[in-house]
């Protein structure tokens, strides 16, 4: 009988998985999942995430036992432990999805794919839906990606035979993965539970999300995010059943369910840009900004991250994003105001603000993180002039995100004797600091200094020279804050699988293509088009804003 290996990653399911189900058709499967300790002790893991990915890789083994199979976990780097494995299994090779997510990844994939040629073993690679291995121009991906979300489910295989002699390590604890918990509550991860937390917002929830998307307290989202980043369920199944959904013909959950999928597109538009150029990881998008440099104070960062900046929105989103990792509670406004405060108003690299949420969020992912990090940082889509964002955290952010202060009550404490109308800018108030910053006189001084470095590509056709290389030393960022495991950074300019574009060998139609990925697009207004249609009601106007 054949035997197929199915490496498990970032796809921790059993429907819509088709290495898993063209692998048990071929015959006997041995579904692997490996703790790969480069990944565990990689400077951006959060406990948080490692203790829900447990729990996901709990119910994939569940699934799998449904099935007739079970999961096979094993430890160290998969460069050596999946050869050896086929080797005891006597497999005929491996199945997997390519993963882009991070560079360490692609490093790993590329060193695997040579290692198992040396020993004439095989590896057939799949792509996940919704990625694109060549060039396309954004807006041709966008369609591409509707026909793609609307091709029927791979059905999850009607038996899984693991032969009986592989044997599985035990499912470790978060210590054993050298982890402890931080009192954050970890979701379950499941695929029934990603399902149920679907059902439950088309039930519940449709008729507001997109009216309240910015109110952190309305926790009006799915709560998907750490099932999409773990690919507990596909994106496929989700557009699917927001599409099947009833709509009651009403015109605020046609327009909440638009909105959802567009967001969901958004996610995967992120790993595609990674796919692209996975230097987006270490770098920004355009050279100058990292080679001007950026400020950095040990001292606004600590207060940044604990919640000490004296501006309560702000101070509310550092202290939720520490105490539940983000999940449903930090919604994407809070987050974007959060970011722009330290890139913006502090001045400070992105990538210390990145670095931070991934270190905590549950649905840490980094192709979304760092990307969204450098939109907020105005680094990103900045061919287009109008598109400066920087959040007003004052009493701007409290009248569109929290009106009542219901957020920023429960987060700070100490201001929750105050009406909604001083949350902005609260009084002395003892125990609570004074403001970090000026925000007016920081906004200016970051408003001219994107100007300035703007200018030197602004007017040109082509942008590609202006864009970051992939850095020959590939070393993540903040090792020197927190113990790594960084051997596999040790060579410089390693090879990846999938490879990056060559940003040097493109012709004048791929620079074109390459550019509409990073310009804003015409279904997302200006500010300045958002002004003009300040007759709209305050509902409309808010979510514009978005
Ligand atoms: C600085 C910053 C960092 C972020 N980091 C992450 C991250 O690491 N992981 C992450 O999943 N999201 C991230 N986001 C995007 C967004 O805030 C979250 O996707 C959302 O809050 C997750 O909750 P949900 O699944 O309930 O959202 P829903 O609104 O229910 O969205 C469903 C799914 O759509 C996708 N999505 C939604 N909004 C966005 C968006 N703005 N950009 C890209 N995809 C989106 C996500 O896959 C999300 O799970 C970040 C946003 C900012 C501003």
């Amino acid at each position: 009988m054949n035997r197929t290996l199915v490496w498990f990653r970032r796809d921790l399911r059993i429907y819509d998985h088709e290495p898993l189900y063209r692998a048990a058709r071929r015959g006997a499967v041995i579904p692997v999942f490996v703790f790969d300790r480069a990944l565990l002790k990689h400077p951006e893991t959060g406990a948080a995430r490692v203790a829900f990915m447990v729990d996901c890789l709990r119910h994939l083994h569940q699934d799998l036992r449904h099935l007739g199979g079970r999961l096979i976990l094993r430890s160290g780097n998969p460069v050596d432990v999946l050869p050896r494995l086929i080797r005891e299994t006597q497999a005929e090779g491996i199945y997997s999805y390519t993963d882009c997510e991070r560079i360490y990844g692609r490093v790993r994939d590329a060193n695997l794919h040579r290692v198992l040629a040396a020993q004439q073993m095989k590896i057939r690679w799949f792509e996940p839906p919704a990625s694109r291995s060549e060039l396309m121009a954004y807006p041709r991906y966008r369609q591409w990606w509707y026909q793609e979300m609307a091709m029927p489910l791979v059905p999850a295989p009607s038996w899984v035979e693991v032969p009986a002699e592989v044997v599985s390590d035990e499912l470790p604890d978060l210590e054993q993965l050298g982890h402890s918990l931080d009192d954050k509550p970890i979701p379950i991860g499941s695929t029934q539970a990603a399902r149920r937390q679907l059902q439950q917002f088309l039930a519940e929830k449709a008729d507001r999300y997109y009216w309240q998307l910015s109110y952190p307290s309305a926790e009006i989202t799915t709560g998907l995010s750490p099932h999409i980043k773990f690919g507990v369920i596909s994106v496929r199944e989700c557009v699917q059943t927001i599409q099947r959904a009833d709509d009651r013909g009403d015109r605020r959950i046609q327009r909440s369910y638009h909105q959802l999928i567009s967001r969901l597109r958004w996610g995967n538009g992120f790993t595609q840009r990674f796919r692209y150029l996975p230097q987006l990881e270490l770098r920004s998008l355009y050279k100058i900004f990292d080679d001007d440099g950026w400020d950095f104070d040990e001292d606004l960062y600590q207060a940044w991250q604990h919640g000490q900046t004296g501006f309560p929105m702000v101070d509310a989103a550092a202290r939720c994003l520490q105490a539940t990792g983000g999940y449903l509670s930090l919604n994407f406004r809070s987050r974007a105001i959060y970011s722009s405060f330290l890139s913006n108003l502090l001045g400070m690299d992105w990538r210390y603000g990145a670095l931070h949420f991934m270190r905590h969020l549950i649905d840490g992912d980094c192709p979304i993180d760092h990307y969204q990090w450098a939109m907020q940082s105005g680094v990103t889509h900045c061919v287009d002039k109008t598109w400066t964002r920087i959040y007003n955290p004052q009493q701007v952010a409290v009248d569109r995100c929290d009106p009542e202060g219901l957020f920023i009550k429960h987060w700070v404490p100490e201001l929750a004797h105050l009406p909604p109308e001083q949350l902005g800018t609260p009084p002395p108030t003892k125990g609570y600091p004074e403001p970090i910053l000026d925000y007016r006189q920081t906004r200016s001084r970051r408003v001219q200094q994107l100007e300035q470095q703007r200018e030197k590509f602004l007017h040109s056709d082509n942008v590609v020279p202006y864009l970051g290389r992939m850095p020959k030393n590939v070393m993540p960022f903040g090792v020197e804050r927190y113990p790594s495991e960084t051997d596999w950074a040790a060579t410089e300019a390693p090879n990846l699988f999938p490879t990056a574009l060559e940003l040097d060998n493109l012709d004048a139609q791929q620079c074109s293509d390459l550019r509409t990925w990073f310009v804003a697009h015409g279904n997302i207004a200006s500010p300045k088009k958002r002004k003009q249609k300040s007759s709209d009601s305050p509902d409309l106007q808010q979510l514009r804003l978005l």
